[in-house]
């Protein structure tokens, strides 16, 4: 790639899910390429439109479905969707743009199709080049080479990093140079493939390098390129509005990205023991930022080998957790290497598994959905996601498995609805923990081994600290009772003031029934 010259009058970084000025690969680049930088944002018109809203997110003056209803065009206008994520993004990138401004820039935010938008904005700025970190999604993927060709018709070049994960792509390859398939040797192979370099902080030095609002508008549309006064686009002018965000205590940003990592630092020590238990604060949250990329992956990666080699007490949690990082990398290597798990099942044989479906599918999908099926751990874990667009991962194990496996639903209808509901929606995790699930996928659950949600309960939430949490109407029963409430004893229903099939429901399956059919349905399709 050709170095541009020294006196290009500056560059355009073009932010997606890294929302941040710290380690940033990109951005890195543009500042050691170009005296100056502009930074810019598009609210995708091609991810936002479709979202459907999430129904507990907070409070709405009207939900688009009462718009609609009502008939009237204004009303249909003017009704809002609340998604956690789009407050998230709205949040952290108001906390950026304050922040450029401090340092006399500010951040381009505009709402429409990248394609369109970014060559535009391009022009406008007069930028060389646009900068940009790699995206592995099928759909991110065709997007940036749109951008680029659009851009390329201009006499532009899009130049792209790697930021998201640690190694990506064919970085990482067995010793015949192919993909891996399985989770060990591929984190065996990163791990003796991992240099210190790999996780050195990419230096972002901004002090009088920002491209001033309002400096570049000598491009070929000639108007001012300033961000607007306030930078962004008001949350409402998007079709969105505020959501629970606050209330859950989820700091969006760079500086809540700080604070949550700073809070797990104190507990990776305790990671192994406390990950596995929904009620106990194990795990770090960081999930969302590790997705909106106002955390870097190498700074969450520096904070698990530093505490490996630096703290003995602590080594083996951290070492824990640096695995968990890893199932992410390879995620992202198994969606670069078969897009087709987008749609189809890792191993084909699985796609012709006869589902469950027609009006009994979408009766036992509801169900589930709504926490209605009568299994309290499973419920329990539906209102956590529904109420706080978090699910702890044993509980997403759990249930993912009991819809397919205690269902017999297709998992990918549960991936779509958790990719509506999850702050921390990521194509590739979310694909590769279906598929685990479903034991569709590569390197997952054994298709003959089937989660039994109750003993999961006793063993995971053993005094059904999280079940009272979030089903209250259980919470008079005994520690013994409450996995299963249609085993308790008159008595004991009685005294938890428990009417079954009134204030919670029946068993919509029975497991031990539903285990032998989804045997059945497993083995069917490996014979054809
Ligand atoms: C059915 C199912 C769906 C899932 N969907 C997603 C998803 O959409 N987005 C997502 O980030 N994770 C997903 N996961 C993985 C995991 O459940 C979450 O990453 C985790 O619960 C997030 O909480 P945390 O940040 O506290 O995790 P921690 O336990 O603290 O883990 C640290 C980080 O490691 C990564 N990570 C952990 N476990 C996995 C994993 N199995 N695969 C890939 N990365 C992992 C995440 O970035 C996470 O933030 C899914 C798992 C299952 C079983």
């Amino acid at each position: 790639m050709d170095i541009p010259p020294r006196d290009a009058p500056a560059a355009l970084v073009w932010l997606r899910r890294d929302l941040r000025l710290a380690d940033h690969a990109a951005l890195s680049a543009a500042l050691d390429d170009f005296p100056k930088v502009h930074l810019a944002f598009v609210f995708d018109r091609d991810i936002l439109d479709p979202l459907p809203g999430q129904e507990e997110a907070g409070p709405l003056a009207e939900t688009p479905a009462a718009a609609q209803a009502s008939g009237d065009p204004g009303r249909v206008a003017g009704a809002m969707r609340r998604d956690r994520r789009v407050e998230f993004i709205w949040r952290s990138l108001a906390e950026l743009d304050a922040r450029l401004r401090e340092l006399g820039g500010g951040l381009h935010v505009l709402h429409g199709r990248p394609a369109e938008a970014i060559p535009a904005l391009a022009a406008r700025l007069g930028v060389a080049a646009v900068y940009a970190n790699h995206d592995y999604e099928p759909a991110a993927v065709a997007r940036d080479e749109a951008v680029r060709a659009a851009l390329a018709r201009d006499g532009r070049e899009l130049r792209t990093f790697k930021d998201q994960a640690v190694f990506e792509r064919g970085e990482v390859l067995t010793g015949q140079g192919k993909p891996f398939s399985v989770f060990t040797p591929y984190r065996n192979a990163w791990m003796k493939r991992l240099v210190d370099a790999d996780l050195a902080e990419r230096p972002v030095r901004l002090g009088g390098r920002l491209a001033p609002p309002g400096s570049a508008g000598t491009g070929e549309g000639g108007r001012t390129a300033s961000p607007p006064a306030l930078g962004l686009l008001p949350l409402e002018s998007l079709g969105f509005s505020v959501t629970n965000l606050s209330e859950l205590g989820i700091e969006p940003g760079e500086s809540g990205a700080r604070r949550a990592l700073a809070d797990f630092a104190d507990r990776i020590g305790r990671y192994r023991d406390t990950r596995d238990y929904p009620a106990v604060r194990g795990p770090s949250y960081l999930s969302v930022h590790l997705r909106f990329g106002t955390l870097s992956i190498r700074a969450a990666a520096r904070l698990a080998l530093q505490t490996m080699r630096g703290d003995p007490a602590a080594a083996e949690g951290a070492s824990t957790w640096l695995n968990e990082l890893i199932w992410r990398d390879f995620y992202f290597h198994i969606l670069h290497h078969h897009p087709q798990v987008v749609d189809h099942a890792f191993r084909p044989e699985y796609d012709a598994i006869r589902w469950v479906d027609g009006a009994e599918g979408d009766a036992l999908f509801e169900a589930w959905r709504e926490g209605r099926t009568g299994y309290p751990i499973v419920d329990a874990a539906i209102m956590q996601i529904r109420r706080s667009g978090y699910m702890h991962n044993r509980l997403r194990m759990i249930v993912a498995s009991f819809l397919v496996k205690d269902l017999g639903i297709d998992w990918r209808r549960g991936e779509r609805w958790f990719a509506e509901q999850l702050n921390d929606y990521d194509l590739a995790a979310n694909n590769g923990g279906w598929q685990w699930a479903a034991s569709t996928g590569c390197d997952a659950q054994p298709w003959f081994r089937i989660f039994n949600p109750v003993t999961q309960s006793q063993k995971f939430d053993p005094q059904g600290k999280f079940i009272r949490r979030y089903l209250p109407q259980l919470a008079g029963l005994s520690e013994e009772a409450i996995h299963a409430p249609w085993m308790a004893s008159p008595a004991e229903l009685e005294r938890a003031g428990l009417r079954l099939g009134v204030d919670y429901p029946m068993p919509i399956v029975d497991h031990a029934v539903a285990r032998e059919t989804t045997l059945k349905r497993f083995a069917a399709a490996r014979s054809t």
